[in-house]
């Protein structure tokens, strides 16, 4: 947490530093209470603020090392809710000394505790667009922070809606969507040259308002993006709807008998949704709708970006002078044949240049993405853009994920009470690292060791995992397909946990791995690096520190060293090992942490005028 104090102005910015709950209104008499401490004397130097009113007169009063202060206010800025995010009071004379105010001088200050233990004081309307939600539909990481953030964020007093699509694959997957209610409310939009009708079904849990986008283009077998044939050819399409139909969402659905409105904040994850600020810009502001609306690209992962030709950019529903947003050229390296120009449309692109802030899942791939080897051509235009992109490190979900209670492992553990237990679990494709495992597991099976797999891609890759299976039925064992039960087990089961990926912007499936005392081996890049800590036997006097071994670069010898000092160590120094599982599984992994510091990035989203418009 940062706290501004100025002096001798003293103008404080309180929001997020008072402890009241959101739903506690101005106007009768309160008792706050915020800190300009550090961490280490905050009892001490705590300075409270009391407000007594009684509706006609505000009177404010500070407490600083138990001294009460009588101070007037100037001015109370209060949010639409009439609750005080901020105030001025100007000291009376002959100022007592406050010994941690520093003349003409800013001082931040960061209490990261005391930060966790407050709800929020500002509270938004915030709205999710995306492809994906679990426990409605999941293929990746991007289903579970779209499933946990919204309620977390919820649960701090926020309004929320998540909106994706109602997929209907005619299996018992469409069993996910059985609590949920048609509103009735079909709404046109209009793309791809005519209107489509879409319907709205909706259900309310754990305090967020689910909504589903309801076409025939979504029901159809396969998964959210693809079936067994590869990806589905109009899904530009099936996106393009959902991003229409979510910035209808806040307008039209009286959700708990109340829309969510114009002043609402839009988080557009990943380029299925990233039509979303574009929208705002190009269809809405200049009729003067969503003017106090803000948006936020969210970056899942930067590789795909959802390009498509250029002849395309006439359905998407926008004017004609935004199609520079989405201009898109291949440089001559990248172009097929003679007459190919290069020429397309990037939606992902369209989205980092009109949305008012950018966010990405963990700091290292925010920094990542603006370098030539993370950036997929984006480098430059996220450069442009580093004033307003931040990174923020995923939490989980520590009620799914909880080996004392999980519903679907054998038998349940604590950090207080470990017994008895190398694996993979991930889509098959380059960026997980697939290909170092297949040159790496030959000599891996070599070694004392079994290792188990469990993932669903590129079909050259699955049937690899088949024919090891059936050369090494006794150390390997590989589960193609995509399995949520399985993935728990994997995850309880193992003592190591592999991930060399090429690049991960911030990987769930290492969280979870610490959490259930698995310790994970990763290659050392984004989301990985910053949140697996390489054992180091030396520190804290020979006690030692760190969760797992984040290896580089991405080699095949440096994962097989990297599993052999693991293994190692597992095998010859058991109390070591049972340090690496407890530092793991105790490790802050909630979405707590991550909720507050998305409360900063908005209200910093609403501190500037509109981006585009
Ligand atoms: N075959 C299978 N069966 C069952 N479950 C399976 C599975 N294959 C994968 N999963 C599950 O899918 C999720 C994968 O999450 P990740 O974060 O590791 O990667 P992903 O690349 O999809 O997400 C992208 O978005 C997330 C979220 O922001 C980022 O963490 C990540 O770095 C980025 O690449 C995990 O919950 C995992 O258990």
């Amino acid at each position: 947490m940062t706290l501004l104090l100025m002096y001798p102005t003293f103008t404080c910015k309180l929001n997020h530093y008072i402890s009241h709950k959101p739903s506690v209104k101005w106007g009768v008499n309160r008792q706050f209470a915020f800190s300009s401490c550090s961490k280490n004397s905050r009892t001490s130097d705590c300075i409270k603020l009391r407000v007594s009113s009684d509706n006609s007169q505000e009177k404010w009063f500070f407490t600083y090392k138990d001294e009460e202060i009588h101070r007037l206010l100037l001015g109370g800025e209060k949010d639409n809710s009439a609750s005080v995010d901020g105030f001025q009071l100007v000291p009376q004379s002959g100022d007592i000394e406050v010994s941690n105010f520093h003349a003409d001088k800013e001082e931040k200050v960061v209490d990261d505790d005391l930060t966790k233990e407050k709800l929020t004081e500002v509270t938004y309307n915030i709205v999710f667009v995306t492809s994906e939600a679990s426990p409605y539909s999941k293929t990746g990481g991007l289903g579970d922070v779209c499933g946990s953030l919204p309620i977390a964020l919820a649960a701090r007093g926020h309004r929320v809606m998540v909106i994706s699509p109602r997929y209907m694959h005619g299996g018992p997957s469409d069993e996910k969507f059985a609590g949920t209610t048609d509103l009735d409310c079909r709404t046109k939009v209009y793309c791809f040259g005519g209107a489509q009708d879409v319907d709205f079904f909706h259900e309310y849990r754990e305090g967020v308002d689910w909504v589903f986008v309801d076409h025939p283009c979504y029901h159809r077998p396969g998964n959210p993006y693809g079936d067994m044939y590869g990806a589905f050819g109009d899904n530009q399409f099936r996106f393009t709807l959902l991003c229409h139909a979510a910035c209808e969402a806040p307008l039209v659905l009286p959700l708990g008998g109340f829309t969510y409105g114009e002043k609402c904040l839009f988080l557009a994850n990943d380029w299925p949704a990233g039509l979303v600020p574009v929208l705002l810009a190009a269809k809405y502001r200049p009729h003067g709708i969503y003017k106090d609306a803000r948006s936020i690209a969210v970056i899942h992962n930067l590789s795909h970006q959802g390009v498509e030709p250029a002849a395309t950019y006439g359905n998407l529903g926008l004017p004609s002078e935004f199609y520079g947003a989405l201009e898109w050229v291949f440089p001559t390296w990248a172009r097929t044949h003679a007459l190919d120009t290069g020429q397309a449309v990037n939606i992902l692109k369209g989205a980092i240049v009109t949305s008012d802030r950018i966010l990405t899942v963990s700091q290292g791939y925010s920094w990542e993405i603006t370098t030539p080897d993370g950036g997929y051509g984006m480098n430059e235009l996220l450069t442009s853009r580093k004033s307003v992109l931040n990174g923020i490190t995923n939490g989980i979900d520590v009620t799914e994920w909880d080996p004392s209670s999980d519903e679907h492992i054998a038998s349940h553990y604590t950090v207080d009470d470990l017994s008895g237990k190398v694996g993979f679990i991930g889509r098959l494709d380059y960026q997980k690292g697939i290909d170092i495992i297949l040159s790496a597991t030959p000599a891996l099976l070599q070694d004392d060791v079994q290792f188990v797999m469990l993932g669903s891609g590129e079909k050259q890759y699955e049937e690899w995992m088949r024919a090891t299976e059936a050369a090494f039925s006794y150390k390997f064992r590989g589960w193609v397909g995509f399995n949520v039960p399985i993935s728990h087990q994997i995850t309880a089961g193992c003592d190591i946990l592999l991930m060399p990926s090429r690049f991960e912007p911030c990987g769930l499936n290492q969280l979870y791995a610490m959490r259930y005392g698995t310790v994970p081996v990763v290659h050392g890049t984004g989301g990985l690096r910053d949140t697996v800590k390489t054992f180091n036997p030396y520190a804290k006097e020979g006690k030692g520190e760190g969760t797992g071994w984040a290896f580089s670069p991405l080699t095949r010898e440096c994962t097989l060293n990297a599993l052999r000092v693991a293994i190692r160590t597992y095998r010859d120094h058991k109390t070591t090992w049972e340090g690496l599982m407890r530092r793991g599984m105790e490790r802050e992994c909630s979405w707590d942490n991550a909720a507050v510091q998305y409360e900063q990035v908005f209200q910093w989203a609403f501190i500037d005028p509109p981006y585009a418009s």
